[in-house]
């Protein structure tokens, strides 16, 4: 798998040009693309990033990437972030690390946003699946029944034996559902709950998916 994750994350750096600003996504390919970016960047390549993490900020820290702020006059010309899972109309399920709310936020402003997965993440939209939710802490318990009004049977994340702390200080739910035919709508149906942040069901987002197979690299556009 790791193999795939590499592949796909060094084929990526294609689409990096000197002069941009990249938003930097999450998790273990993403951290992948880190690395050969900044073999890129000691062979020249000129670009400065904004993390979606604390995790890839520290790394891209350790690799000597320059970081700026998302502010006001922030624009990112290309985002590259990874995915849990990538249906076939290239919507996407994110946030099995933690980081949905500031992965939404930068890979929805990029100009472009390239995902990176390897092949095992391409999957139908049937059967069960499990929407990460991020939720305030206060009255976590009230979201969740209000979620679970919606189908839903959600679990508070805890990890070693500790609750789950977004980097924004909230929990997140990770909620089953048996169905989710229209992303699009049941994102909008929890986003509207109180107490809900947000969700990881990333819809219309995506310009390119690319997929780390045993045969290489292969592309998909979104629309
Ligand atoms: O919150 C985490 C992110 O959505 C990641 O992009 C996602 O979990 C994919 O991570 P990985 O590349 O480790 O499978």
């Amino acid at each position: 798998m790791d193999d795939k994750k590499q592949l796909v994350a060094k084929e990526a750096i294609k689409y990096v040009e000197s002069g941009m600003t990249l938003g930097l996504g999450s998790g273990s390919t993403v951290e992948w693309f880190l690395k050969y970016l900044s073999d890129e960047m000691k062979l020249g390549l000129n670009i400065v990033g904004v993390p979606t993490s604390k995790k890839t900020e520290r790394l891209a820290n350790h690799y000597g990437i320059p970081l700026v702020e998302l502010a006001k006059e922030t624009t990112i010309d290309l985002a590259v972030d990874g995915a849990d899972l990538v249906f076939s109309d290239l919507n996407l399920l994110k946030g099995g690390g933690g980081s949905l709310v500031r992965e939404k936020l930068i890979d929805w402003i990029a100009e472009k946003l390239v995902i990176i997965v390897d092949d095992s993440k391409m999957v139908n939209q049937s059967g069960q699946f499990e929407v990460p939710v991020e939720v305030l802490s206060f009255g976590w318990e009230k979201t969740k029944e209000l979620i679970e009004a919606q189908g839903y049977t959600c679990q508070l994340r805890v990890i070693n034996d500790e609750t789950f702390i977004s980097d924004n200080g909230n929990f997140i739910l990770d909620c089953k559902v048996d169905k989710l035919y229209d992303l699009n709508r049941a994102h909008i149906y929890l986003k509207q709950i109180t107490g809900v942040v947000d969700t990881g069901l990333f819809v219309n987002m995506v310009d390119l998916v690319m997929i780390g197979d045993k045969h290489g690299v292969r592309e998909m556009n979104g629309s």
